[in-house]
This record gives structure tokens, sequence and C-alpha cells, in this order.
């Protein structure tokens, strides 16, 4: 680890509260989804096989991608330690909302390690507003792990606090998914967000 790192990891650790990057997060199997939440609605939600895309488009067919962000960086660090990086090890990081008109109904994260020309994962760089689940379970090889599932507040992710622009939602609950999908020993690792926009029932 470098010097820098080093340096940075130090100041983080001196602070009163824990940078983002830092904070913990708990990640449960499908097996403890109840101490997640208790709501049947949103196990479904949280369950949901195969395409999510495919499943929210049938309930809004103008359902569209936002770009949040689109960048190489440090991932989280639930994100370096599910896959198995080096604490400073940069990656490809997509961030999207998915929404039903100005609806926020999901935030998903796509982090691909060591993208590159033999890296399969490699044409997602110009997906652009296209879904990722258009592409990926169109993949000759794919393979998906076990969902894992996780409650934290909307703040905990990057980007979605500045684009939902509503401070009074920062720490409202929020429950995601993520799994990891490998094609060719290639891996990539997906979480999805499910936002109140969608969970919320409308009065
Ligand atoms: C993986 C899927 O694609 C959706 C679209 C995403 C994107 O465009 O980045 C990310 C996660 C998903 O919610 C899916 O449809 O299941």
């Amino acid at each position: 680890m470098s010097i820098e790192r080093l340096a940075k990891i130090k100041a983080l650790l001196q602070q009163k509260t824990p940078s983002k990057t830092l904070r913990p997060q708990f990640w449960k199997p499908v097996g403890l989804l109840s101490r997640i939440t208790p709501v049947g609605a949103l196990h479904a939600w949280l369950k949901t096989p195969k395409s999510l895309t495919a499943k929210l488009k049938k309930r809004c067919p103008e359902l569209h991608v936002k770009i949040l962000s689109e960048t190489f960086e440090i991932p989280l660090l639930s994100e370096t330690q599910r896959l198995g990086l080096a604490a400073d090890e940069t990656v490809w990081v997509r961030c999207v909302v998915l929404q039903c008109g100005s609806d926020n109904w999901v935030y998903a994260r796509t982090v691909i390690p060591a993208i590159g020309p033999d890296n399969p994962w490699q044409e997602l760089q110009q997906l652009g507003n296209k879904p990722l689940g258009e592409v990926l379970f169109e993949m000759p090889n794919v393979q998906r792990s076990e969902f894992e599932f996780s409650k934290d507040t909307l703040d905990y992710w990057p980007y979605l606090a500045a684009h939902l622009n509503n401070a009074q939602q920062n720490k409202l609950a929020s429950f995601a998914r993520r799994s990891i999908f490998t094609e060719n020993d290639a891996q990539l690792l997906l979480t999805e967000v499910f936002l109140p926009d969608l969970t919320t029932p409308k009065a």
C-alpha cells in the first residue's frame, strides 16, 4: 500500500465521523433476509430473478436510465472486500438511477475490476443510457452468485444524495441487494438499491 494511501487512511480514521468509504456495511445471505426487513413486498423486489429492468418496465414502459457517474475510482470498502481487491485498487464504477418519469426507483452500482481490452465486460464502458440488464443476461457464459442483502441510509450511496437533492430523504432507510456476475473468470459486482419512490406505497 502506498505511503499516500496510508496517510489518507490514517487521516480518515482520525476523523470524528468515518468517511462513507470506510463506513461498515453488513451484508446478509437470503436466509437472514428477514433481519434486513420483515416486509414481504420488499422481499419480492429484493429477490427478483433475472432482469430487474424487465420487471420494472412492465410497471413503467417509459422506464429510463440516468447516469450519475461512470469513472475509474477506489470503490466502497465493502466492494473492495467482496471482490478481494487491494485496499487502494482503482476499478471502473458505473452509478445510475432507474427512473419512471421523475420518480427515482432504483440506484445501481456496477463495479468492474481490471477492465481492459481482454475483459469481456469492457464493452459496458460504452453502454450509455441502455440498461445493463439488456446486455448482462445475453452474455454467453455468464454466471451469477447468490444474492446478499443490506439496509443502509440513502446518504450512504455515493452520488445519490446529490441527485435526490432532498436532505429530508438522506436518512431514510434503503434496502439493497448485490451479486457477482462472472464471465470467463472476469468479475462484475452489481448492487441495486430500492428507493422510497418505488417501495413506499403511494397515498
Ligand atoms: C442488471 C440489470 O440492469 C439494470 C440496469 C442497470 C444499469 O443500466 O446500470 C443496473 C442495474 C439494473 O437495475 C437488470 O435489468 O437486472
